[in-house]
Formats: C-alpha cells, structure tokens, sequence
C-alpha cells in the first residue's frame, strides 16, 4: 500500500501556494513552495526534530508540540480545548450555534457521552444492545421479535437482496448507516427513519467545517457581518433552522407527557436516548440547554467521524481481500460463542487490530490535542508559550519507523501481534490513547465518544462482513484527502458490492 497522504492531485501536481504556507522553530525559518500540509509538517519535523515549530494554517498561526510533550500538556488546564473549538468554529456568530454548545463548558455532551451513551451500550434501548434479542430468542429471521428489531436497525448497504455485484460510492453507503445508527441511539425509534433529519445530520458536519473555513478566511472583526452573504453560512443557519422544526414538536410532545405524569401522581416517563437524557442532566445540573443544537453537536462530533474510519476500514479491508476470511472466521467464532454483547466485542481482537492500522494510516486529523493557551506557561524544556498561543500536538509517531516497523504499510494483524509483548496489550488496543497514538486525543479531553463510536464500527463490520462481499472498483481513487489539519478518506472511492448466501449465524440479525 502506498503512503495515503501522497497529494490526491496525484505525482507531479505542479506546487501551489499552500494552506501551510511557512514554518518557524520559534521564528527562525521560512518555507514556501510545498504542496500539501501533511509534506509541510513532515518537513518541519524534520528539520526541527523533538522540537517546537510554528507554522501558519488556515486557523492562523499554530504552534507544534513534538509527541514528548502531550503526557506534560494532557491535563493541564491552562490548555483549553474549549476555547480553541469556539474561536476556530464563530462561537457566537448565527448557524455557528454548535460551536458555542461546543465550548462544552456545561460539561454535558462529555458527561452525556461518557456516562449514558457508553454505559446504555448494553441496554435495550441502543442499537448495540438490539443485538442482545437474537440472544434471547431463536435464532430465526422470521420471530416477530427479531424482525421488528431488523426493522428498527438497517445496516443494508444495498436496497435489493439480489447477489449480484453492485458499485456504489463508500462514502454514501457508510454515511447512510452511520447517520441511522446513531440517530436510532440518540433520539430513538420517532427521529431515525425521518429522511429530513438523517440528510440534516450527514450534511451538517460537512457544511459546518466548510462554512467556518471560507468565514475564516474574513479578519475576525469583519466575521460578524460578513456571514450574512457566505452562501454556505446561510446554508448552515437554514439546516439549524429545520434540525429546530424536525425536533422541536418532538422535545415539546415529550415535555408535556412529563407535565402530565407530573399533575396526574403517575410514573413520569423516562426516554432512553439522548434526546431524553440531556433533558434529564441539564434539569439536574441547572444549566440552560438547547436539545436542538445539542443533537447537532452531537451529529457534529460523531457521525462523520465514525463514518469516516468505517469507510477507510472498508477500503483497506479490499485493498487487502487475504485479511477477509480470518476476520469472518473470528466474528463467526465469538458470535457462536457468546452472541453479540459488549464483551464479544472485545473478543474481536482482529477486527479491532484491523480498525486501529487504518485509523493508523488515516486518522481524521493529522495532529492532535486542539488546544488555546489561557495564560502564558513554561514548559519543562524551558520554552515559554504566551497567552492565545494555539497548539496542537504532533501525531506523526504513527507513522514512525522507530515505533512501527514498515510503518507505511498497512498490516491488519499489527496491533495484534503487539498485544501479544509485554506491557504493551492495553495499548494495543483501539481505545487507547497514548502520544503513540493520538487519533482520538489523549488526556482530559481524549474522545469520550470513542467506546460508543468503536461499538458501533465493529457491529457494523460484523453485520457487513457476514453479509456482503466487497471489492475495490476498478480504477478507484482510495486517496484520503487532505485539507489542513483535516484528513478525511477518499470521498469518491467506489466499491464493488454483494450480497453473500447461507450467512445465518446463532446471534446474528439475518
Ligand atoms: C471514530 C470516531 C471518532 C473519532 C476519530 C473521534 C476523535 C476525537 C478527537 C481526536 C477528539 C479530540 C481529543 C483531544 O483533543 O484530546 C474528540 C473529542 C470529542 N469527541 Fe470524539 N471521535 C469519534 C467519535 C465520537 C463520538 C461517537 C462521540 C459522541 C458520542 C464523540 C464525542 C466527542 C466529544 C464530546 C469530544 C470532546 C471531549 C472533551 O472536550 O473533553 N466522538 N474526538
């Protein structure tokens, strides 16, 4: 496998002014002509190796930290998360609501996050936990039971049964089932099929980070005004506006049951979603919430995220069909063994090592540990980052021939194998954070939301490993992308699908 973050534009793409376009250990250096930010930082690592280097992005100017530092920095709270996300996402500004939520001052998406999403994994009311019925009822595709939960749960990738091969664009495909999934665990059964709300929730993280790059092209004085006329600014305000008019009759009808349980003595109801339990936390904290924009935010971190590592998964899994059979033969293995439940999960440990090596390769920032300095702090190498200094921490240890071994190619089994060495199996695991690998952060602020997104990733996988067949088209373009800090997997990448005969296993919905 190539190095994915070759330029998408192909070899010898004439050089253009970058989004990166210098960088200065401390003020030192100057560099123009680079083709794309992920050459530039490799640059810059190279030349000032262990060191601190700034660089000027589209976020304005950031300050690097080498992979040394983020165990100093990961729980310091002169290293705010919160204001970094507002001010490079227009907290304040109309359509930008999110951002503001997204300060996660109150603390409720992480509590949400952390607390309910992950712990109700198991519950009936979450998709992960819908798997637990086959469990307890025969294991047969006609049990009205178990139709009724195939019903509320679709990981289709293809409308028709037929068993012929079909092309489709990865990144649809995955979207679709991603943005069902998770509509089904955060606003239950009354949202997840209501086709306004799912294309609101697949294009509002796209049209967020769009929106706020053209704004930020605007010195920050002008942003105010200027956002009335970005045609993707509107675009922003008029989804906010429908995510409102979808949900709003839908919290308003859940409120009024309450006030009615309330006046009447009987069982006030309590609704197992997210919609429900920000409502319940928010009540308890005594802070003021939206539940609108919360689920937005919520789509906002999560669904393109997790979709965007599914996709690259898929990708890697045609470009690599010999890793197809063990991996079934391990879903098989755990599915007859225990059914699918939180703990089969992690017997997965293929499936997981083979999540983890894309994630490796392609995680969706490539730095990490966003953060805005809030007063002026002295590292332990002496150096002194001023107020307002933002950072980010270096991720190229995932690529680095002193960790990882051939660390440009993909090699499935590699992070199984290292559980295999002392000390290391807890870190070899894909919910582990380390300044090794930073694809989900590290410290205070290490993705909460990466148990759930995990779940979900392997239970789709399962469904779609023993269900489908899958190739690469031919003549695809698997590139990721790269655009600034942001990588995503290829958006055009095509597959070749079908659906596979006799794949009835005890545990699985058919
Ligand atoms: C594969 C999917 C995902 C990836 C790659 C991912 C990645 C990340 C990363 C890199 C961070 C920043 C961490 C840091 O700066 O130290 C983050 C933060 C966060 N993520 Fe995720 N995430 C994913 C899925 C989710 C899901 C499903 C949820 C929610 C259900 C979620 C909720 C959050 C929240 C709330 C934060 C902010 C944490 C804080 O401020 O303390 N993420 N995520």
């Amino acid at each position: 496998m190539r190095f994915p973050f070759s330029d998408p534009r192909g070899p010898g793409y004439p050089p253009t002014q970058p989004r990166f376009a210098r960088f200065t250990p401390l003020g030192r250096c100057d560099r123009r002509f680079v083709t794309s930010s992920l050459e530039l930082l490799a640059e810059a690592r190279k030349a000032f190796p262990d060191r601190i280097f700034r660089m000027v992005t589209d976020l304005g100017e950031v300050t690097f930290l080498p992979h040394q530092l983020a165990e100093e920095i990961k729980n310091d709270q002169r290293f705010s998360f919160t204001t970094a996300f507002e001010k490079d996402f227009h907290a304040g500004i109309p359509g930008f609501e999110t951002a503001e939520l997204g300060g996660l001052e109150n603390g409720l998406l992480q509590l949400i996050a952390r607390k309910q999403l992950t712990r109700n994994l198991g519950k009936s009311h979450t998709v992960p936990s819908a798997m637990d019925y086959p469990k307890a009822l025969p294991s047969t595709s006609n049990h009205p039971e178990v139709r009724s939960v195939n019903r509320r749960i679709e990981f289709k990738l293809l409308t028709q049964a037929a068993q012929v091969w079909t092309e489709v664009v990865a990144r649809d495909r995955v979207l679709d089932i991603v943005a069902r999934v998770s509509s089904r665990i955060y606003l239950g059964d009354e949202v997840c099929r209501n086709a306004r709300w799912l294309a609101i929730t697949k294009l509002y993280t796209t049209h967020f980070f769009t929106a706020a790059t053209k704004l930020r092209m605007y010195p920050r004085i002008l942003r105010h005004l200027v956002h009335w006329f970005i045609p993707e600014c509107k675009l922003l305000r008029s989804q906010f506006n429908d995510a409102q008019k979808i949900l709003q009759p839908i919290i308003n009808y859940r409120r009024d049951l309450r006030s009615a349980a309330l006046a009447t003595g009987e069982p006030v109801p309590e609704f197992g979603d997210a919609l429900g339990w920000v409502e319940r936390e928010a009540t308890a904290k005594s802070v003021d919430c939206n539940p609108s924009i919360f689920q937005l935010l919520l789509s906002t971190v999560s669904i393109n995220t997790t979709a965007d590592l599914l996709e690259q998964c898929m990708l890697s899994i045609a470009q690599h069909p010999g890793i197809i059979s063990p991996l079934r033969e391990e879903v098989r293995d755990v599915l007859r063994l225990s059914g699918l439940s939180k703990s089969s999960l992690s017997d997965m440990k293929l499936l997981d090592s083979v999540i983890k090596e894309s994630q490796r390769l392609k995680p969706t920032s490539i730095a990490a540990m966003r953060r805005r300095v809030e007063e002026d702090v002295t590292l332990s190498n002496a150096v002194t980052l001023k107020r307002g200094t933002r950072v980010y921490v270096e991720a190229s240890r995932m690529w680095d021939p002193s960790l990882h071994r051939h660390p440009e190619q993909w090699d499935g089994y590699r992070f199984l194998k290292l559980r295999s060495l002392p000390g290391r199996e807890r870190m070899a695991q894909l919910a582990s954070t380390s300044p090794d690998h930073l694809a989900f952060g590290h410290g205070e602020h290490a993705c909460p939301g990466r148990f759930l997104a995990i779940s979900v990733m392997k239970i789709v996988l399962c469904h779609l490993l023993l269900k489908y067949d899958w190739m690469l088209s031919p003549g695809t373009d698997v590139k990721p992308i790269t655009n600034g800090i942001l990588a995503v997997a290829s958006p055009t990448a095509r597959l070749l699908i079908r659906r596979r005969r006799g794949t009835a296993v005890p545990g699985m919905i058919e």
